[in-house]
């Protein structure tokens, strides 16, 4: 068959190479560099990371990075993304005559977005659905994807025609999949929650106009209500907090210290907000977030694994995915 004209792109945030200090501080470089994540003075910003942060947080991060990394050599992220795409390539295989290519990329690190896009654009792909695995919209996240989609081009005369996949924070499939994913979850007892940690964000950014605490607090609702669960048995946080400017609150660590003295002894903990496990899901919370809970008194800590590739995850992505693509998966391709 000649190269696919039509392409769907799944996008991550990234990871490390490897687990060592050297592939982390390269990573990290790339990541804190992007003034979407931080948006700091840059003569302010610029001793702080390269002085500072550069130079100490790569050997722990590498560490806790070493922990969770697979026996395949990759990074869970990578792992779970690729998975993801080879499944979804499958069943978008023969969907359209000119055929129809699912790709990934990660924003930062390996296989560059940057890279991708333009070697797609090269390779004759003239419709682009972007599809950034953020089911919460931040601008962080999101819109550093679309700045660095935009990137390659600019050298290049004939542009494809762009979709890009609006945030999943409340639709249907995306809350069926995490109530699928909560299968056998018994939440009866009363010293038993289930808490919603997505990742943190600055407060800041929210005073400014980004939507995603509001995202996050619909998820909730409408993931709550659909489990038709009481007031009293759910709480939701933010975790990973980074740099010292005011983050959302709750802080999911907070509250692993604090629940038992509470009488909250039993945790259910999800994260929805990350599409894949990763390190600050597999290692923050299921594995420092655990210690932390049963040393302040918890007695029960249960982790429930992120949507991943799980099928009825692609089964949802797959019909989101279609919606976005109304109109491109039939019919002649237009200029
Ligand atoms: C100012 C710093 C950060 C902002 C803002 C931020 C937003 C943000 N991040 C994710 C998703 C992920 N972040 C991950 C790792 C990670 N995040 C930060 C900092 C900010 N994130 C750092 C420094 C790191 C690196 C890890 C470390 O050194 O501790 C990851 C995991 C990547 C992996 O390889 O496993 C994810 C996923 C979202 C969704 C978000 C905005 C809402
Ligand atoms: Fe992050
Ligand atoms: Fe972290």
């Amino acid at each position: 068959m000649a190269q696919a004209e039509t392409a769907i792109l799944l996008v991550q945030l990234g990871t490390p190479d490897q687990p060592t200090e050297e592939a982390v501080r390269r990573y990290l470089r790339q990541f804190l560099s992007d003034r979407r994540v931080v948006d700091m003075n840059r003569l302010l910003w610029w001793p702080l990371l390269h002085g500072i942060i550069l130079r100490s947080r790569p050997s722990k991060s590498a560490k806790l990075y070493k922990k969770i990394w697979r026996d395949d050599k990759t990074s869970p992220l990578l792992h779970y993304t690729r998975a993801l795409q080879q499944e979804m390539a499958r069943r978008f295989q023969g969907r359209h005559s000119s055929g129809v290519r699912v790709d990934f990329a990660m924003r930062y690190g390996n296989p560059g977005l940057r890279c991708k896009v333009g070697s797609l654009v090269r390779e004759g792909v003239r419709r682009l659905l972007i599809v950034p695995l953020f089911p919460q919209y931040a601008g962080a996240t999101v819109a550093s994807v679309m700045d660095e989609v935009m990137r390659p081009m600019h050298i290049h005369r004939l542009m494809p025609t762009l979709r890009v996949m609006t945030p999943y924070y409340a639709q249907d499939a995306y809350i069926d999949a995490l109530v699928a994913s909560l299968e056998g979850v018994d939440l009866s007892e009363p010293d038993h929650r289930l808490l919603l940690s997505y990742h943190g964000l600055p407060k800041r950014h929210v005073d400014e106009g980004d939507p995603y605490e509001n995202h996050c607090q619909t998820t909730t609702l409408l993931l709550t209500e659909e489990l038709d669960l009481r007031h009293d048995q759910w709480m939701m946080s933010y975790q990973s907090r980074f740099g010292s400017e005011p983050w959302l609150e709750p802080n999911t660590d907070m509250l692993f210290k604090t629940l038992p003295s509470q009488g909250i002894k039993k945790l259910t903990v999800m994260c929805p907000g990350f599409a894949a496990d990763c390190l600050e899901t597999l290692e923050e919370i299921s594995e420092t977030g655990r210690q932390t809970f049963l040393k302040a008194g918890g007695s029960h800590f249960n982790y429930i694994p992120c949507l991943n590739d799980e099928p009825y995850w692609v089964d949802a992505l797959e019909k989101m995915i279609e919606d976005e693509m109304h109109g491109w998966l039939h019919g002649p391709m237009s200029a």
